[in-house]
This record gives structure tokens, C-alpha cells and sequence, in this order.
């Protein structure tokens, strides 16, 4: 039995998938046991592991305070897959590890002693990412000798982005030799995405044009013409854009030089008030202490939405700290959908819903599609959009039948789309 473990570091949370191989039907792995550690940022974290390959499939849930970070999280799913009596984890022969920044790299590599370093100089430009996928990957080498570790990187759907999209307006000989342009992630999602959506709209998959919201912790927007990414909302690394759970989003970049402890009256009493921060300083600040979190004291949009009002808003219901998270995140989605659709030039296929609050909020798909109607997308179906979870399908269509253009929702899967380009290149790995 050729098996294929595949890694997905986020920011908040380790997903990790089981699949078997069959040579017979390469492009189709078959999942064995799916296991999930969420709030790893807002501990106590929570453990899932579900074993698909039992009837009826087994579910195992535990909140666990000792797990720590994405390594503490790994190994313990490790043991709990030494556990596992249905499984023989010697029969892993391919890992495949998410890497949010692959830089210049644009195809899977090996990971070797080359690329392990490569991947450790972008740690920088991801650094909520790239720590975290280096630490499983080190402990997969040793802890699973035998099996080939593979990274799979984020960046590489964005690989052929227009010049003029991913150029920033700055020095372009600073910029070509220090690598600062616009790379974009959730690459991974986007690539599974394009083509559940494809067999979804029956439609060929390299002549899919989308318009692609992927809102999690981390989150971002795509628009895909012919199914290639044309321009995406995070840039050189994955803080710019869309506010996530933790991370700023767009900011003037420099904000952070009056991101301050002085109070605004000390402020107005001193002629030149911008100070010096230290990178990791403004990196930690707009990565790790903004987003909805810092707005409400939360990073779970669920909650959110629950203690928001989520009527019209005004300047007393935005004193509401859950009311004003929910319309950023709103405001800001709306300006990039606005942005895609005019980059498209209007022929859109669809706009679709994923990550877990795309997946999960019926509320913010209900402001989103409300504000989009009047381009021509279909209405919410409200019938659908409240109970999603209720369907099976990797897409669910929650727009009416009324002649306008779809909007979906799509459970991406990145360890999916990991394990298929491994099981499909299998002989090349060897
Ligand atoms: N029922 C829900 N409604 C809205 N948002 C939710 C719900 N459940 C989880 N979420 C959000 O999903 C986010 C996690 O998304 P996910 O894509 O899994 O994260 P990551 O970016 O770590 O991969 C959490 O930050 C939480 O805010
Ligand atoms: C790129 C990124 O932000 O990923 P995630 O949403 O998984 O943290
Ligand atoms: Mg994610």
C-alpha cells in the first residue's frame, strides 16, 4: 500500500489528510483518516481526527492545552497515529508539506538540503508560515525517515501574474534584487478551487473565470481568468490585502511608524512623532496583533457575527466592537470583488466562497451577495446559504435560479490538492 501523508500549516491551525494511493486511479486519492488542530494561536487548541477508513467512520475531539505551536501539534497527532490500529504509518511513502512562500521556486520540490534553506531565507516574508512548515518538516525527517518529503508552495499559482500586477511602484533594480514584488498565496486553495469549479459549471478548466475569496485566518482574494491568476490581494508576503484573524490587512505602510504607547495628546505636542520601529517589532504588530482579534478581542469570526448587528450600519451600531469588525471585513471584501470583477471585464463565471469563514459564514455570503447583485450575480438563496454544512458536494450553488451569475461556495482542500499532484507525479518522485 503506497501511502501519502500531506501537511497543511496554517496560520491558526495544522490539517493534515491520510490518503491511499491507487495506481490504478492516480489522480484520485482515496482519504483515510483526516485530522485537524485549530486555534493553535488562541489556545487551548482543539484536536480532531477522524478516521474515514473505519464504518461508520470513527470521530475523535479533544481541547489540548499542552499543544503549543504547529511542531507540538504535529507530534501529536503523530502519536495518535502510532495509535491507530486500522493504519500502518511505516507505509507512508510521500509527505507533502504546504509552504506558504516558495519565492522563485514555482514547481513541488524534494526537500533537500538546498531547498530546506531556501525555504528558511523566505521565513521572513512569511512569518507565520514558514517557521511553522519548517518545524513539521523537520520532525517528519526524523520521525518518518523513509518517506519523501515534498513542498508544495502557495506562491506557484500566482506564478504568472501580469508584470504591471505585480510590480509595486518602487526602485525596480531594488526591486528584482531583493525579490519585492506581489508573489500571492493560498495558491494551493485556489489551484483546487479552479478545478472543483470548473467540474462543477461543466466548463473547461483553463477557461474558468472566477472571482475566488478564500477567508480564513488568513485571508485573500483571486481573480482567474481563463484559469490562470490574474491579480491577487496579498503581496509580497501574506499580511496585505483583506484583514485576517490576527493580520492588519492593507494599512498605509506607514502607519507603523505611528503605531505608538503615546497618548494622542503627547503626539500633538511633539513636532516629529513617527519612531523608529524595529522590523520584527511592526512585523509582530501587523501580523500577529491586529485583524479581528485586535477590533474585538477574538479570532473567531463565528463569534463575531453572533454579537455584531448585521443591519445597516450606523454610527451607533459600530460603537458595537463585533458590528465594526464585521463591516471592515465587509468593506474590504466588496472593494476587491469591485476591483476583479472590472479586471475581468465582467465575464465572471462565478464568485466563490472558501476557507473557514467563507465556508461557514451564511452572514457575511448574505452582505457579500446582497452588495453584488446589482453586477449581475444571482441572489442568495437563503434556503441554501443557512444550511451548507447540511451538503455533501465540495461545491454547493447558493445563488437562485434567476438567470444571473453563480455564486457558490467550494470546500477547498488543500492536502487534496497536494496529494494529487504527488500521486500524479509519482514515478518522477520515485
Ligand atoms: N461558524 C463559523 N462562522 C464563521 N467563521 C468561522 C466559523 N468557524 C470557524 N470560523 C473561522 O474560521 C477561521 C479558520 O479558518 P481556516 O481557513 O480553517 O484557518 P487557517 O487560516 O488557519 O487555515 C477561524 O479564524 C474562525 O474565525
Ligand atoms: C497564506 C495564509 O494566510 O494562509 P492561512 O490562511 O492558512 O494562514
Ligand atoms: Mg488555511
Amino acid at each position: 500500500m503506497s501511502l501519502i501523508l500531506a501537511v497543511n500549516a496554517g496560520s491558526s491551525s495544522l490539517k493534515i489528510s491520510l490518503f491511499h494511493r491507487l495506481p490504478q486511479d492516480p489522480e484520485t486519492p482515496r482519504l483515510l483518516l483526516s485530522s485537524s488542530i485549530s486555534s493553535i494561536s488562541s489556545p487551548p487548541a482543539k484536536f480532531s481526527f477522524n478516521d474515514a477508513g473505519t464504518t461508520p467512520c470513527s470521530a475523535y475531539n479533544s481541547s489540548e492545552p499542552s499543544i503549543h505551536d504547529h511542531e507540538s501539534a504535529f507530534v501529536h497527532f503523530l502519536n495518535r497515529l502510532k495509535e491507530d490500529a486500522t493504519i500502518d504509518y511505516q507505509e507512508i511513502r510521500h509527505i507533502c508539506h504546504r509552504v506558504v512562500h516558495g519565492g522563485d521556486y514555482t514547481e513541488p520540490v524534494i526537500i533537500s538540503e538546498q531547498s530546506y534553506h531556501h525555504i528558511e531565507k523566505l521565513r521572513d516574508l512569511a512569518p507565520l508560515h514558514n517557521g511553522s512548515a519548517l518545524s513539521v518538516i523537520k520532525t517528519c525527517l526524523k520521525a518518518l525517515p523513509d518517506a519523501l518529503s515534498i513542498a508544495f508552495f502557495d506562491t506557484a499559482f500566482h506564478k504568472n501574474l501580469p508584470r504591471y500586477v505585480s510590480a509595486y511602484a518602487i526602485n525596480q533594480e531594488v526591486a528584482k534584487e531583493r525579490g519585492l514584488r506581489k508573489y500571492g498565496f493560498h495558491g494551493l486553495s485556489y489551484a483546487f478551487i479552479k478545478r472543483a469549479v470548473a467540474k462543477h459549471l461543466h466548463k473547461d478548466k483553463d477557461a474558468l473565470n472566477i472571482i475566488a475569496l478564500h477567508i480564513g485566518s488568513g485571508a485573500s482574494a483571486c481573480a482567474i481568468r481563463a484559469g490562470q491568476s490574474i491579480d491577487t490581494s496579498m503581496g509580497l508576503t501574506p499580511l496585505s490585502g483583506l484583514p485576517g484573524a490576527t493580520r492588519a490587512g492593507d494599512v498605509d505602510a506607514s502607519l507603523i511608524f505611528h503605531y505608538t504607547s503615546e497618548s494622542p495628546s503627547q503626539l500633538s505636542h511633539n513636532s516629529a512623532i513617527a519612531k523608529e520601529v524595529h522590523i520584527t517589532k511592526a512585523e509582530e504588530i501587523l501580523n500577529s496583533q491586529a485583524g479581528w482579534k485586535a477590533l474585538t478581542g477574538t479570532t473567531d469570526f463565528g463569534e463575531i457575527t453572533r454579537k455584531a448587528q448585521l443591519s445597516a450600519p450606523s454610527s451607533s451600531t459600530l460603537d458595537n466592537p463585533y458590528t465594526l469588525a464585521f463591516q471592515v471585513m465587509l468593506d474590504r471584501v466588496l472593494h476587491y470583488v469591485g476591483a476583479y470583477h472590472l479586471a475581468l471585464r465582467g465575464k465572471v463565471d462565478a464568485l466563490v466562497f472558501a476557507g473557514g469563514v467563507g465556508e461557514r459564514s451564511e452572514e457575511l455570503r448574505r452582505a457579500v451577495g446582497e452588495a453584488v447583485n446589482f453586477f449581475g450575480y444571482s441572489a442568495i438563496d437563503e434556503r441554501i446559504n443557512k444550511v451548507v454544512d447540511d451538503f455533501e458536494s465540495t461545491v454547493v450553488d447558493i445563488g437562485k435560479y434567476d438567470g444571473g451569475k453563480r455564486v457558490l461556495v467550494c470546500r477547498t482542500d488543500e492536502q487534496l490538492e497536494m496529494a494529487r499532484e504527488c500521486s500524479l507525479a509519482e514515478e518522477f518522485w520515485g
